[in-house]
């Protein structure tokens, strides 16, 4: 039986505004057309979870000139201080920061996480032409970033956007080269562009065939202890031909998938009674890689022990993490 993880997932979006307009996106709303999500319907909602451990804190961008910048950015550091006082471990996911933001992040988050998405810069001409956030050396400098602050940090590719089968290869040995320096990237996230109601780009997703092939290139070209996410929403029955490819990990399981709302994340007995009759047992792992722990402020460090230990007392499932 071969372990592949997930982890039991709560997204909250601060806001839905963006001032970058990627073609393929599915979640934005212009500048001051989104109400922020207060702290009062945060704790409403998170008093009502049951079972779940991470909270992903997923949000659309505004402009780092921005009068709303400063406002923007505390009422995300607030949520993730939010969600830690009530028991979750919070992983956010905010697009481009500033190196002061992401300092001020790690000290309430257990990881952190930014697609690098593609380094080809053609894409500035095409999808991302309205999307300054994406520009490939600043995305990967936030990957230095987040190593020299020793972030355990999740990062991925977005595939299928008009970037070729040399450039995926690009992408992902400048993650190896980058993890290489700092030695902080958790896991890779292969994550197959999928059109939705919303998106202007609207083409066809990228196919599973392709998937399973990049899965392994990436096996061959990212050191063994990084993990390879695959969403299971996004790739329907091709799941355990991934899985056979040497993908490992299936990400945050939450009731909604808020970057692609039109593919329904599975419910985990299901996966799990897809995955068991493949030799694939499925077992709940945290937002922070265990060889990340030491990473941890003491204050972030207990909260994680404490659900470690809880993990292996109240499930027969858990892995035994390994230090
Ligand atoms: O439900 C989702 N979770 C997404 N997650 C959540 C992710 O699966 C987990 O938060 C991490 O694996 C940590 O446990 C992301 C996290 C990142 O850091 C970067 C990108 C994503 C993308 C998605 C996504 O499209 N949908
Ligand atoms: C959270 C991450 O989700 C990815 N993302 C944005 N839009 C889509 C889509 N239509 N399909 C798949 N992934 C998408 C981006 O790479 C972003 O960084
Ligand atoms: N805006 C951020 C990014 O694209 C995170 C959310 S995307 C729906 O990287
Ligand atoms: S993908 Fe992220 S950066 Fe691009 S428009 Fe959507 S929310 Fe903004």
């Amino acid at each position: 039986m071969k372990a592949i993880t997930y982890s039991s997932a709560y997204t909250i979006v601060p806001t839905y505004e963006c001032f970058n307009r990627c073609t393929y996106c599915n979640f934005r709303t212009d500048p001051g057309q989104d109400e922020w999500m207060s702290l009062a319907q945060a704790e409403h909602i998170l008093q009502r979870l049951d079972h779940v451990v991470e909270l992903l804190i997923l949000s659309g961008e505004v402009h780092p000139n921005s009068a709303r910048r400063a406002s923007w950015f505390d009422r995300i550091f607030d949520l993730c201080k939010l969600a830690l006082s009530m028991g979750f471990l919070p992983h956010t996911n905010a697009g481009i920061l500033s190196f002061d933001e992401m300092a001020k992040l790690k000290t309430v988050n257990v990881s952190m996480g930014l697609m690098l998405e593609q380094m080809t810069p053609t894409l500035l001409e095409s999808v991302h032409r309205h999307a300054p956030s994406k520009l490939p050396e600043v995305r990967l400098q936030q990957l230095a970033w987040a190593g020299e602050l020793q972030i355990p940090f999740t990062t991925g590719l977005l595939l299928g956007i008009g970037e070729s089968e040399r450039d995926r290869i690009e992408t992902l040995v400048a993650i190896a080269n980058i993890h290489e320096q700092y030695k902080h990237i958790q896991e890779v996230i292969l994550q197959p562009y999928s059109p939705g109601q919303k998106e202007s780009l609207s083409q066809a997703a990228f196919q599973p065939r392709q998937l399973i092939q990049l899965i392994k290139i990436a096996r061959s070209i990212l050191p063994d202890t990084i993990s390879i996410q695959i969403p299971p929403n996004l790739v329907a029955e091709d799941l355990i031909a991934c899985l056979d490819a040497g993908a490992q990990d299936l990400g945050g399981i939450s009731p909604h998938d808020e970057v692609n709302p039109d593919y329904p994340h599975p419910k985990v007995e299901a996966l799990r009674q897809q995955l068991e009759p493949q030799s694939y047992h499925l077992v709940q792992r945290l937002p922070i890689y265990p060889q990340y722990d030491r990473w941890l402020a003491d204050d972030l460090r207990a909260a994680v022990e404490h659900h470690r230990t809880a993990g292996l007392e109240t499930s027969k499932n858990s892995v035994t993490y390994r230090k």
